[in-house]
């Protein structure tokens, strides 16, 4: 495993950014800004060395850079009220990416609109700063739900002074009597929504195949979240939420180096981001026909692994995480479906790709990621293809020939007959597009470790744009079959 000094680096190397951010490689220029937009310009001074900046500390100075970002680089009219939660930009961008990611693994949209991308807010508080991001980007829907007024009226007026995309985004208020969803039990016909979830004497609610334990609810008193606001046929590719992370707003506290506002609704309930996910996730599994990804911001890596291992025990198909590095503080992506792995397999391994990704998850105790590496040089090396671990790295490089290529695939072939499920490229007619010229392929395999018993497997094809890359993704989906089959336990995490 890598050493403590190893693992420092790594973090101070680690991106920031999502690649596809905006602001990847191209920070605002406050200085640029502050030229365009009058009202910019009294927040921006310049340091001793000449560089513009905005001091962080002052709620005002950071939502007026949220305005001027918006309408600048997003076309967007936008503004909210003294000490709303004030979003940063480049951020939120983060978490549309990454669901932009999570779909782009799926074959068919999960809504009747054809292409439109249907998504849920939850809380989407008086920034509505997803829906206008996800809709003005991607032109993706949205249906944006919260429970405060300020949230409601603010959300509203966002959406309505951007008309080219208002009829993209909803609004919706949540109330705790909402009577939007009923789902019959196939036992006993009674309906199970957001306020019934316990039976008359407090013990055990069915909902569907799946049973919940009553504690299961025992932090979370607040209004319903997604079971009771979903209404009935209704269908989503994805929901998202920057849930209220904290219990009390003395947890919350201040952060010295920035003001981003926060009112106590938007940043507390009761129970924290523990119970209110929780309570997401319990939802899932009485939604799970009507979301395709279920995901959520999470603010605590203690937490991450709590909701984490809720979600093994309620029978999720996929669990994916991401870490989102904000200036000084780190979030957590997790997302869940319960969509059979077969149906969103294909595209992550799609030809003309050179750098692919796998998650290896509920990897067995005994496995370290040294073990897992050294699993990929054999792999390689027994069908012939010069394959070196640089255990510094922790990556393999490996060059095969297309006879190599060849045997790798047809290797895979034989093992995938012994692994259940998902393999949506046979071996003949992958190895069959090997029979154009080629020159040797080159790619490193390096293996990262997300969480304990989560590793990223990463490969990366030297030559860009190489015209071998279809081949590339077969030997990738090969590695994973045989990786997993080795080093994972059986059930119930696949992708
Ligand atoms: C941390 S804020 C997030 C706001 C915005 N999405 C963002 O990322 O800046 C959490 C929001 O969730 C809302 N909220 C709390 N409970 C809710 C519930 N049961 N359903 C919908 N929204 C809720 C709060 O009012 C608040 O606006």
């Amino acid at each position: 495993m890598p050493s403590k000094k190893t693992n420092k680096r790594k973090r101070a190397e680690r991106p920031t950014i999502h690649p596809k951010n905006k602001y990847a490689n191209n920070p605002p220029d406050f200085s640029l800004l502050a030229s365009l937009y009058p009202s910019f310009k009294p927040f921006v001074f310049y340091s001793p060395d000449g560089r513009p900046r905005i001091d962080w500390t002052d709620f005002n100075s950071t939502r007026e850079l949220t305005r001027v970002l918006l309408l600048h680089d997003h076309g967007l009219n936008w503004w909210i009220p003294d000490g709303q939660l004030c979003p940063t930009v480049p951020n939120r961008l983060n978490y549309i990416h990454w669901i932009e990611d999570l779909l782009s693994d799926t074959i068919s949209k999960n809504n009747k609109n054809g292409d439109i991308v249907r998504g849920f807010d939850i809380g989407t508080g008086a920034n509505c700063i997803y829906p206008l991001l996800g809709a003005s980007l991607l032109g993706w829907s949205f249906v944006g739900s919260d429970v405060t007024d300020v949230a409601l009226e603010w959300a509203e007026r966002n959406v309505k002074n951007n008309p080219h995309i208002s009829e993209l985004v909803e609004v919706r208020k949540v109330t705790d009597c909402q009577e939007t969803l009923s789902i019959e039990d196939p036992n006993n016909a009674e309906s199970v929504n957001g306020k019934n979830r316990t039976d008359m004497n407090g013990s055990l609610v069915d909902s569907g195949s799946f049973t919940l334990p009553v504690d299961a609810y025992k932090n979370y008193h607040g209004p319903p979240i997604l079971v009771g606001v979903v209404r009935d046929n209704e269908k989503f590719d994805f929901c998202m939420c920057n849930p209220p992370f904290f219990e009390t707003m003395e947890e919350a506290g201040l952060n010295p180096k920035t003001s981003c506002g926060g009112t106590p609704m938007e940043m507390v309930c009761p129970g924290g981001e523990k119970a209110f996910i929780s309570t997401i996730i319990e939802d899932s599994v009485v939604l799970k026909e009507s979301f395709r990804w279920f995901t959520s911001m999470v603010g605590r890596k203690a937490n991450l692994k709590f909701l984490i291992s809720k979600l093994r025990d309620v029978g999720v198909t996929v669990v994916k995480t991401t870490e989102f590095v904000q200036g000084q503080t780190c979030r957590w992506g997790l997302a869940w479906s319960f969509v059979p792995p077969s149906r969103k397999i294909i595209s992550p391994y799609v030809a003309g790709k050179s750098i692919l990704s796998f998650m290896l998850e509920g990897i067995q105790r005994q496995f370290s990621a040294i073990d897992v590496l050294q699993s990929v040089e054999s792999f390689f090396h027994t069908s012939g293809a010069s394959s070196k671990l640089n255990a510094s790295s922790f990556a393999v490089d490996v060059t095969a020939s297309n006879e190599q290529c060849d045997v790798i695939l047809k290797k895979g072939g034989k093992l995938h007959d012994e692994t259940a499920n998902c393999n949506p490229i046979d071996a003949e007619s992958a190895s069959s597009s090997l029979h154009t010229p080629l020159n040797n392929l080159c790619f490193r395999i390096s293996v990262f470790q997300q969480i304990p018993g989560t590793l990223l497997v990463k490969g990366s094809l030297q030559q860009r744009d190489s015209p071998v890359s279809g081949v590339f993704s077969s030997i990738i989906q090969r590695l994973e079959e045989v990786l997993r089959n080795k080093f994972c336990r059986a059930k119930p995490i696949v992708n």
